[in-house]
């Protein structure tokens, strides 16, 4: 394990705008990991990535007028006079620990808000949490549909520039020039300037780049979701060898067929709470008859049936040797 972020105190204010579940209804008993290399886990192979207690409070303005109105004298007095709207705190993540063991790969389901772009900044280091930490065998690359590519050169010159910025030699990029190209699967387009591609043609190009280097963590933020049949399929090939090579994978989409096509293991979260972590069918399943229900609007149901996730659903707890 190597990187490990601080732990940063916890944030002051802890009111939600608004929260589906309560942060005492989950229980914070469970299985026990130990961050020991010598050891292997029982459940999984060895660690790649483990969040140990992490947690998400944004600091936003709100013109919701209770929040001011709610504000003692002396705050309403400072936010007055610095012409400032007062700030709510949003909990985008509650307390989650997880392990995710070399060779996994692991999806993030939720619905809109749920945390799961919150989680992958975490994970990838793009985002301090607000508490807990996060460690990983290597440096998490992180992978999103908006990844920088510079529209006025052409697909070959962004690979350059990509792997450039991802730290590989010249020589290095040279000798591997061919094979990242040839995985586009762009052709002669790698030839042109990427303002002229489709948003398909653009994510092979930034699938490419990200997995150029056999990141030991990678972590896709929805953009498999975009590309055709052939790319879906290149980008699952890929993501295979990445597993294979003793890295791990976590991928946030809203498919399931994505999801399904290359997880071996996924995530639910709601409202910032981990509501279940396991099997692909099992998950997958149970998230799909919360939607189901919600779309239809029995929403007692829909509640039951959430809270048989969240009473089941076990934090793990992570130990230091
Ligand atoms: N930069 C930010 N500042 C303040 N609040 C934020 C910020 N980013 C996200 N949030 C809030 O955190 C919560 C979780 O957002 P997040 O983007 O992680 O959810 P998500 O599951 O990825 O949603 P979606 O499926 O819509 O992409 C939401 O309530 C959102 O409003």
């Amino acid at each position: 394990m190597s990187a490990a972020p601080e732990d940063r105190a916890q944030a002051e204010g802890r009111n939600s705008e608004d929260s589906l579940l309560e942060e005492d209804d989950i229980e914070d008993a469970g299985e026990t990991v130990t961050l020991d290399h010598a050891r292997p886990l029982d459940r999984t192979n060895r660690p790649a990535l483990v969040l140990d207690r992490v947690s998400m409070t944004y600091k936003v303005p709100s013109t919701r007028e209770e929040v001011a109105d709610n504000l003692p004298w002396y705050k309403k007095a400072v936010y007055g006079l610095v012409r400032r709207q007062p700030r709510v705190s949003v909990r985008a993540l509650r307390e989650l620990s997880i392990v995710v063991g070399e060779g996994e790969s692991l999806g993030i389901v939720g619905r809109n808000g749920s945390g799961k772009s919150t989680l992958s900044k975490v994970i990838s280091g793009k985002l301090m949490p607000t508490t807990g930490e996060v460690w990983s065998s290597g440096t998490p690359m992180l992978m999103g549909v908006n990844a920088a590519l510079v529209p006025a050169i052409s697909g070959r010159q962004n690979i350059i520039l990509g792997c450039l910025a991802l730290g590989m030699s010249r020589a290095e990029i040279d000798e591997r020039l061919p094979e990242i190209e040839e995985s586009t699967g762009l052709d002669t387009a790698i030839h042109l300037p990427i303002d002229t591609y489709s948003s398909g043609m653009s994510a092979r190009l930034r699938f490419a780049i990200a997995t150029s280097r056999n990141p030991e963590v990678l972590v896709i933020d929805e953009a498999l979701n975009v590309g055709d049949a052939r790319f879906r399929e290149r980008s699952q090939e890929r993501m295979k060898e990445l597993r294979d090579q003793a890295g791990c994978v976590v991928l946030v989409s809203h498919s399931r067929k994505t999801i399904e096509n290359s997880c071996s293991r996924v995530l639910w979260l709601d409202n910032g709470f981990p509501l279940a972590d396991g099997d692909p069918d099992e998950v997958l399943e149970g998230y799909a008859r919360y939607n189901f229900l919600l779309a239809k609007q029995r929403l007692k149901e829909a509640e039951e049936h959430v809270n048989s996730f969240r009473t089941s659903y076990r934090n793990v707890t992570v130990q230091r040797t």
